[in-house]
Parts: structure tokens; C-alpha cells; sequence
């Protein structure tokens, strides 16, 4: 069994942007900027904006955190989104999700320049992903093909059951699967909560991704022997012998799956970290238009 440390990984492709951006500042250039907008107190969004920011500094990035309580209205939200898209700083812009109710959300993704919208949420860009044109790819999905192709992980006619289907990682991660080229060529089977018999179908897969946010859902009965386990999963349980009170799990019973795996990804220190690393890859290729030139 061999552990995919998307820490050192993330550490990896983060050194690569570094570079980059050293590149860039000597010749002159005009160093990335990532923005992030911040809707409310939820400790999850809170640490993971706040550690995007954090990486934007590492590698040399200019970064802006904007802060709105949860009252802010729809329209406060529309006119920052507008400004962003026609700031000459900012290259590339995130609004942190979950969004509260009084808010479409969807509003206020379609609202971004697809130019800008680095996490790639932006239908404009989910469609070009689809059809093999130049977009953002997601980070969460982006940072798992980053990890499959770092280790080497044969894809090409092997069988990858992703259970998930939402619009950030279950969909667009079994779309990139089937693509063709590599890490791709993968027979696809994409389970969700109407799957009947979860069981059957993960069983038969050579790499199995779940990102569904329950807890211990994949069990050891459900995977094959020598199987690759992806786990998205990053919920918050509570633990009241941590400082913080609380301690990750994600949707894999590690202790059972991993002695049945050839590859599994840990959590936390797996595809979390990725996910950022990748967003500042998007935008890295924002600053240098290299998606819409
Ligand atoms: N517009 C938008 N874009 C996102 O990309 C987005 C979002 N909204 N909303 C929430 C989800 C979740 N997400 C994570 C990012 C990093 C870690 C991460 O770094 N996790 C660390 C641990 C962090 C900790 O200690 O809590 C790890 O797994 O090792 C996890 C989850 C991005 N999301």
C-alpha cells in the first residue's frame, strides 16, 4: 500500500508556481493576484479561505480576502463580483461556497467573467471542459489528476467508479476520467444516493473516488484487492481530546480499505491540499492568459 501524500505533492507543484512567478517579477512582469470573497463565519470556509491566502503568499502571489457578513445582500454581492471582473489587479476570483439561502448562487457564479472565474465553476467554462476546449478545470478533480499522473497511476482501460455527483467534484471528475490521453481512458461508472447496491458496482473498480461527504461510507467489503482509493471527503466530527474540538474524517474507513489498497490518499494531507495548489495553478495561467488569450 502506498500512501498519496497530496501534502508533499501540493508542496511540489506550489515550488513549480514559485519559480514561475520569480520568472515573471524579473522580467518585469505583473506578479498573479487571487481574490477571494467570504460570505459569513462557517469554520470550514474560514480555514480554507484562509489558507489559499496563506498560499497565495507563499508563492509570491498578490492576494485580497473580502469579508461580507451574512446579511449581505444579493445585489452588495453582484456589484463587488463586477468590480473584480473589471479590475487590472486582480487576474483571477473565487467566491467561497456554501453561499446563505437568501442568495442564488448561481447568480452570482454566472456573474463572473468566465476570464477570471479560476475555480471553474462559471457554466461557460464547465462546457468548454466538456467539450475538449481551453477552460479552468475545477481544482478538487484538477488536483486529483495531478496526483494520479505524479504517481504514475495507469488509468487507460481501467475501471474508475466515482461516487458523487455534485457540480464541483463527483460530475466533472467522472467527465475528465472518460476523456481521452492522460490520466483518462478510463471506463467510467458515476454512483450517487439512487445507486442501488453502492457495493456491487465499487467492488468491480480499479480506482475508486468518493467525494460525498459521509463519513466512513466506503468500507473494506467494497473494494477490491489492489484498488487506488481517492477520498475527497473532509468532514468536520467532533473530538473533544483536540485543541480545536473537532478532527477531520473523510468518506473512507482508512483503518480497513487502505491494507487493501495498491494506492490511497490519506485525510486530511490528501486531496485537500491539492485543491489548493491547483487553484493557484488556474490562476498562475490567469496572469499569463493562457486559457483566453
Ligand atoms: N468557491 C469554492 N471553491 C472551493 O474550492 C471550495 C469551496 N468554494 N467551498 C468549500 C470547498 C472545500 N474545499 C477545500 C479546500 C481545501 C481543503 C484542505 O486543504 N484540507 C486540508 C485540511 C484543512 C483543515 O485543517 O481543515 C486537508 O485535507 O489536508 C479542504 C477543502 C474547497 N472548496
Amino acid at each position: 500500500m502506498i500512501l498519496l501524500d497530496g501534502k508533499r505533492t501540493s508542496e511540489a507543484i506550489q515550488q513549480e508556481i514559485a519559480a514561475e512567478v520569480d520568472a515573471i517579477r524579473e522580467n518585469g512582469g505583473k506578479v498573479p493576484h487571487l481574490a477571494a470573497v467570504l460570505v459569513g463565519n462557517d469554520g470550514g470556509s474560514v480555514t480554507y479561505v484562509t489558507n489559499k491566502v496563506l498560499a497565495c503568499e507563499r508563492v509570491g502571489f498578490g492576494s485580497s480576502l473580502i469579508r461580507y457578513n451574512d446579511d449581505v445582500t444579493e445585489d452588495e454581492l453582484l456589484a463587488k463580483i463586477q468590480e473584480l471582473n473589471e479590475s487590472e489587479e486582480v487576474d483571477g476570483f473565487i467566491v467561497q461556497l456554501p453561499l446563505p439561502r437568501h442568495i442564488n448562487a448561481q447568480k452570482v457564479l454566472e456573474a463572473i467573467d468566465p476570464r477570471k472565474d479560476v475555480d471553474g465553476f462559471h457554466p461557460i467554462n464547465v462546457g468548454r471542459m466538456v467539450v475538449n476546449l481551453p477552460s479552468y478545470l475545477p481544482a478538487t478533480p484538477y488536483g486529483i489528476l495531478q496526483l494520479l499522473e505524479r504517481y504514475n497511476i495507469e488509468t487507460a482501460g481501467k475501471h474508475c467508479v466515482v461516487i458523487g455527483r455534485s457540480n464541483i467534484v463527483g460530475t466533472p471528475m467522472s467527465i475528465l476520467m472518460a476523456k481521452g490521453g492522460y490520466p483518462g481512458n478510463a471506463t467510467v461508472t458515476l454512483c450517487h444516493r439512487n445507486t442501488i447496491d453502492l457495493g456491487y458496482h465499487t467492488r468491480q473498480a480499479d480506482i475508486i473516488i468518493v467525494a460525498v461527504g459521509q463519513p466512513g461510507l466506503l468500507t473494506a467489503d467494497m473494494v477490491k484487492e489492489g484498488a487506488v482509493v481517492i477520498d475527497v471527503g473532509t468532514t468536520r466530527v467532533p473530538d473533544a481530546s483536540r485543541k480545536s474540538g473537532y478532527r477531520l474524517r473523510g468518506d473512507v474507513d482508512f483503518g480497513n480499505v487502505a491494507p487493501k489498497c495498491s494506492f490511497i490518499t490519506p485525510v486530511p494531507g490528501g486531496v485537500g491540499p491539492l485543491t489548493i495548489a491547483m487553484l493557484l495553478k488556474n490562476t498562475l495561467k490567469a496572469a499569463k492568459r493562457e486559457v483566453y488569450v
